[in-house]
């Protein structure tokens, strides 16, 4: 299968006055299309590093990371900007809405910015809270919305611009195990029907039945890498 990340021997530290923690030690790793792919690991191990490294946030120090083939750290600012606009949908654990947006608005504010209006960004937004179970939810702002339905508008407004990649840190952690649940069956469900590539990262160990496969790091390293059955 053609990996959609290849990124190799990735290398992280930062310093802060004298100190310099060192949080990434040489990974390497491919990800795939179509599949859930989880990162879990202890608290301060490097998960979040590594996903924003992968996902053009973060520079590594050292180490290469090709993304649907394009070496991601060689890019201009402007052209790694347009990059991940066009080919990237992110998801995170505080939702990031609009407080004053509807459900739906949250969507088409998106869509306008990519220069999509009118009946066509209606239908599209629609599709994508239907897709998410929401289409019934559409006309509420975030206030009326349970943490559940908050994460599932924030996924509809990643799908929205069908991104081939969907990065999400720690999508779960603010909801409860019932919503948690919810929120992963439907990233696995996106990954499949979609085939994107959806890469996350997780405390949750309840969730890692639902994934193809976790990747699991501890001290800047991979120490196993699996496919639950
Ligand atoms: N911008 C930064 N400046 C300084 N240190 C940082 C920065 N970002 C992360 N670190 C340090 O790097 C280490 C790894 O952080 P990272 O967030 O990748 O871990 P994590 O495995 O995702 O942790 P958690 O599960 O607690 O979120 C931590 O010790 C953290 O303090």
């Amino acid at each position: 299968m053609n990996s959609t990340i290849s990124a190799t021997e990735l290398h992280r530290s930062f310093t802060s006055g004298k100190t310099v923690t060192t949080v990434l030690r040489g990974i390497d790793v491919d990800v795939c299309p179509g599949e859930l792919t989880l990162i879990i690991g202890p608290s301060g191990s490097g998960k979040s590093t590594l996903l924003a490294i992968l996902s053009g946030l973060l520079r590594p120090d050292r180490g290469t990371v090709h993304v649907l083939g394009a070496d991601l750290w060689t890019l201009s600012p402007a052209r790694l900007d347009a990059f991940r606009l066009a080919h990237m949908g992110f998801v995170f654990q505080g939702f990031n809405l609009f407080p004053s947006l509807t459900a739906l608005e949250q969507l088409l504010v998106l869509l306008r910015y990519r220069g999509i209006t009118g009946r066509a960004a209606s239908a599209r937004a629609e599709r994508a809270l239907d897709e998410v179970g929401l289409s019934h939810r559409k006309n509420l702002r975030p206030a009326e919305l349970s943490g559940g339905e908050k994460q599932r508008v924030a996924i509809a407004r990643a799908l929205v611009k069908q991104p081939e990649l969907l990065f999400a840190d720690e999508p779960t952690s603010a909801l409860d195990g019932h919503n948690g649940q919810i929120v992963i069956e439907l990233l696995h469900r996106i990954a499949r029907q979609h085939r994107t590539t959806v890469l996350g990262v997780t405390h949750d160990g309840r969730l890692l039945r639902h994934a193809d496969r976790v990747i699991n790091v501890e001290d800047g390293v991979i120490v196993s890498d699996e496919r639950p059955s």
